[in-house]
């Protein structure tokens, strides 16, 4: 097993969540203690936990602790409140579907004709119960994708999708990291992701800081580095994948696969189960949240980049479609296409 994550956790006494503040990495590293309902939203939606299973993870925790801040209330005002708290939550971000998914894990045990204490006792257990299997799953996805590697292969991989978005190594960064810590040598293009820049800012710094040979670079010289030859697979992680394979990841992510086609380069998605969404049928139904325009002006640069007021168009998301994609890599096994049969297999 691997370490214990710290990115996402319970406070001793169960009525906060402790989280690692994303967005002042890799100057800075500050842990935040969240308590309301606002500061949990205002945590996911501003990125300061992001990742879709560590948003899935952190969204569980959240629950819990609400839950744990209010023993006095009695059933059935107390269900009507916690789902009240669910679906606040889940409106903060609409692209990772982790997020609904863990929600909904809670809620469910609202079901359950239990006395107030132990439901809360089960809530907590829910919680730490979906971080312990993503650290299982994270450990699954990364065996299964470094068996895609060989020694020596060059891998280009897009936005952040290691240990900080997951709890343990990652999913689509997952074999970067298991490589690194067994010995086996990769070389590492690491995207730099506009506007947010968690590739340069997360996924550069944690491969650094597991010893492994990462070389950053601009999202525009992605064409460049494969022409070279340089590159041998790509591998991504995702907020969502839809019954028929297209996958929603970080915007950039779908023109990474048009150039690995290109280039006749494998490009594999690597993540959880409970990022696969059977009713959603194909790319065109994943909602792709829309962001500020302040974050492609300014967010991130001691002086603007661009001139104040203008127009921004800013989907954090973009949808690659199932066709460009090689492999759906889950903590259950490798999905090949088609995937509609493949993916809707897993949860036979
Ligand atoms: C294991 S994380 C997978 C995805 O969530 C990741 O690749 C991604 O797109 C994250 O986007 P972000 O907006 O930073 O939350």
């Amino acid at each position: 097993m691997a370490d214990l994550p710290e990115n996402v956790r319970l406070t001793p006494d169960g009525t906060g969540v402790i989280i690692l503040d994303q967005t002042q990495l890799p100057t800075r590293k500050v842990f935040l203690t969240l308590k309301t309902p606002e500061e949990m939203y205002e945590a996911i939606h501003a990125l300061r936990v992001r990742g879709a299973p560590a948003i899935g993870v952190c969204a569980g925790m959240c629950l819990s602790a609400l839950a744990h801040q209010r023993p006095q209330l009695e059933r059935p005002a107390f269900d009507a409140w916690l789902r009240e708290q669910a679906d606040y939550l889940a409106s903060s971000r609409p692209t990772a579907v982790n997020l609904s998914w863990a929600l909904r894990r809670m809620t469910a045990l609202l079901e359950l004709p239990l006395p107030l204490p132990e439901l809360l006792d089960r809530l907590e257990a829910e919680a730490t119960a979906i971080q312990a299997e993503d650290i299982a799953m994270c450990e699954n996805i990364s065996r299964y994708g470094l068996s895609l590697l060989h020694p020596g292969d060059g891998v280009l991989t897009h936005c952040n999708a290691g240990p900080l978005a997951t709890s343990c190594y990652g999913t689509g960064q997952g074999p970067l990291h298991l490589a690194a810590r067994e010995g086996f040598p990769l070389k590492i293009f690491a995207d730099e992701t506009r506007p947010l820049l968690q590739g340069a800012r997360l996924t550069a710094y944690e491969l650094q800081q597991a010893g492994a040979d990462v070389t950053l670079i601009c999202d525009n010289m992605a064409s460049l580095v494969m022409k070279n030859g340089w590159v041998q697979a790509c591998m991504v992680g995702c907020d969502r994948v839809a019954a028929n394979g297209d996958t929603a990841n970080k915007i950039g992510t779908s023109g990474v696969a048009i150039l690995a086609r290109h280039y006749g380069i494998p490009f594999y998605v690597l993540g959880p189960t409970s990022t696969i969404d059977l009713n959603c049928p194909d790319g065109d139904h994943i909602p792709i949240e829309q962001r500020d325009g302040e974050e492609i002006r300014s967010l991130f640069y001691r002086e603007p980049q661009a001139p104040a007021g203008v127009k921004c168009f800013n989907p954090a998301f973009d949808v690659t479609d199932h066709t460009l994609i090689t492999a759906i890599i889950t903590e259950k096994g490798i999905c090949r296409p088609p995937y509609t049969q493949s993916l809707a297999a897993l949860f036979e």
